[in-house]
């Protein structure tokens, strides 16, 4: 495998994903690259597995080839695991990094309960073959305030245990190390290296 599509338009995910597959010598391409117009997938699973799984298998069957596609999201415990699966779109469309920070930062301001991990589920569809899903984990709090320009998403208010920095703030080579998405490709490494 010299290639392999990842069924995501999400910039921050494409990257580290070309990052992470290039150190197995693969290229990982998003659907932001590919030639065709790709249409949205309404994710309408009521968990990460099945919102991963529908991305994947659309893609894979439309392109006839192996996909993977990542479901993500941050679980904030006080929140009674908000925003989860809605946290691309959690203070609403269209989608923005900026008011859903704020929003988390409003309904976490009167409580020190910040506990919080990021969530990440790996779907692998192959044509005519049972998908097979992977998971990771990161766990951390949430910061009072907003800091650092790098990563995306809720990286300026999530603090990694064993941090004082937010990822953010971390260079994309440290998110790399410890983030929930590399800690999935981790768990994914014998099929990448089986494909291979
Ligand atoms: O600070 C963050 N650092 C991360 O590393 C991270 N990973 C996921 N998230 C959040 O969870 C949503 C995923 O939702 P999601 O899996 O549906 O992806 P998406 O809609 O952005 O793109 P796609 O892959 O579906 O095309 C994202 O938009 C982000 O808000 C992250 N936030
Ligand atoms: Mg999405």
């Amino acid at each position: 495998m010299k290639e392999l599509v990842i069924a995501t338009k999400n910039k921050g995910k494409a990257k580290e994903f070309k990052s992470f597959f290039a150190e197995y010598g693969i290229n990982a391409i998003s659907l932001l690259e590919l030639n065709e117009e790709i249409d949205d997938i309404e994710e309408t699973g009521s968990t990460f597995e099945e919102n991963a799984a529908l991305k994947a298998e659309q893609i894979s069957r439309l392109l006839q080839k192996p996909v993977l596609a990542d479901d993500s999201g941050l679980v904030i415990d006080a929140l009674d695991g908000r925003p989860g699966i809605y946290s691309a779109r959690y203070a609403g469309e269209p989608k923005n990094d900026q008011a859903n920070i704020e929003k988390v930062l409003h309904e976490l301001k009167d409580t020190t309960e910040r506990s919080a991990r990021f969530v990440c589920i790996l779907a692998v569809a192959v044509p005519g073959e049972d998908t097979l899903f992977k998971k990771g984990y990161c766990e951390g709090k949430i910061a009072t305030a907003q800091a650092g320009e790098n990563g995306f998403g809720y990286d300026p208010v999530f603090i990694p245990d064993g941090y004082t920095q937010t990822m953010a703030e971390l260079s994309a080579e440290e998110k790399n190390k410890i983030s929930h998405r590399r800690n999935a490709i981790k768990a994914l490494e014998d099929w990448v290296k089986h494909e291979q």
